[in-house]
């Protein structure tokens, strides 16, 4: 492995991994962990950066002020975080972790369909709050998740682990939309955007942020959602509209929301969601997990180490860098 200056490559995280994962690091490299994940002071360590294992919102500009980088790793699946383009023009490997988190944002997409149907969060509250009211005030009308449908939009890893868990655990039935055409092993009946819209009784968000899914869940898709429908977002923020969400949701014209994922993150204070009836607000936390934690740290490690060993990482997403 190539040396830096005081003999070791300079790794830096955007965020603290696991503690073994920087064990793993530091048997071959110096690690630096960014004070803060502000634009300003990513540019400024990137300076003296060999490698960079992300797990923040890199500015788009970033590689203009790493000019010894030779490796970017995303702790993690989605791709929009890195300059994925630019990367590839300066033939500098990316690499992610495909799968390391499905489980858990599977797990969090029945937690959140749990809770909008029973409501569980709200009774608890409202039993600490206001005591123990009669039954049939606090009832919950709602039907039950199985023999239900669910949609799923983009039916990749999370799409299939949440369909098997649809069906196999809930007896749901699973409709889906995808850009290719796939049926999860038979367990998805395909069927276009607008019908998964109209006839689930839970639509699942699933796919990459893309120039074709930005925007996609605006005001068309949410007004063919049925009246006690819900929507859940574990993609993320910019795919779906928060404006048309949020006047459906205070209207009643569906049922409920579950949002992981936002277009602005933090979600800023005073944002109008935090005011919405009957939705669900976590701060990115789906796909985290120990046990996640602990997978997408190893494999960012690994896939750090072989990149700055100068191999080709097991799942580079731009390998026509080691061709052209
Ligand atoms: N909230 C959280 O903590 C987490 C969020 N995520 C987000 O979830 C996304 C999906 O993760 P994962 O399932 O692991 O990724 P995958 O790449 O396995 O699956 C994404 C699926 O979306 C499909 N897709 C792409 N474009 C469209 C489109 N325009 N319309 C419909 N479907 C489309 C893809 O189709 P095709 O197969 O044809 O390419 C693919 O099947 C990630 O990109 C990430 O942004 C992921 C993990 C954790
Ligand atoms: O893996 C991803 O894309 C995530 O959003 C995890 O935080």
């Amino acid at each position: 492995m190539p040396d830096a200056a005081d003999g070791l490559p300079l790794v830096l995280l955007t965020n603290p991994i696991h503690p073994e994962a920087v064990e793993r690091l530091e048997a071959h490299a110096r690690v630096v962990v960014a004070p803060d994940t502000g634009f300003d002071t990513l540019r400024r360590l990137a300076a003296d950066a060999d490698g960079l294992i992300v797990r923040a919102q890199l500015p788009d500009d970033i590689l203009d002020h790493a000019p010894g980088l030779r490796g970017l790793v995303r702790h993690g699946v989605g791709l929009d975080f890195v300059p994925l383009a630019a990367a590839t023009a300066r033939s500098i490997p990316v690499a992610n972790l495909p799968g390391s988190n499905t489980r858990a944002v599977a797990e969090y997409v029945c937690a959140a369909l749990l809770d909008l149907r029973r409501g569980l969060g709200r009774l608890d509250r409202s039993l600490r709050e206001t005591g123990w009211l009669p039954a049939k005030t606090q009832a919950n009308d709602r039907a039950e998740i199985g023999g239900s449908t669910l949609g799923i939009l983009g039916l990749g890893e999370i799409g299939h682990a949440v369909a098997r868990i649809a069906t196999a655990g809930f007896g749901m039935r699973v409709l889906g939309t995808s850009r290719s055409p796939r049926t999860c092993d038979g367990l998805v009946e395909p069927v276009p955007i607008e019908t998964l819209f109209e006839q689930s009784d839970a639509v699942v968000i699933a796919c990459p942020l893309t120039p074709e899914t930005r925007g996609l869940v605006g005001a068309g898709l949410i007004g063919r959602m049925r009246r006690d429908a819900v929507l859940i977002n574990v993609a993320r923020g910019p795919i779906v509209e928060a404006e048309p969400l949020a006047d459906a949701l205070e209207a009643g014209r569906i049922g409920g929301a579950a949002l992981d994922v936002f277009a602005m993150q933090p979600l800023p204070a005073g944002h109008r969601l935090y005011a919405c009836p009957n939705l669900l607000l976590t701060p990115h936390v789906a796909g985290t997990t120990a046990t996640s934690l602990r997978t997408m740290g190893l494999g960012a490690a690994d896939l750090m180490l072989a990149v700055l060993r100068g191999e080709r990482p097991a799942t580079v997403v731009n390998p026509e860098i080691y061709t052209a």
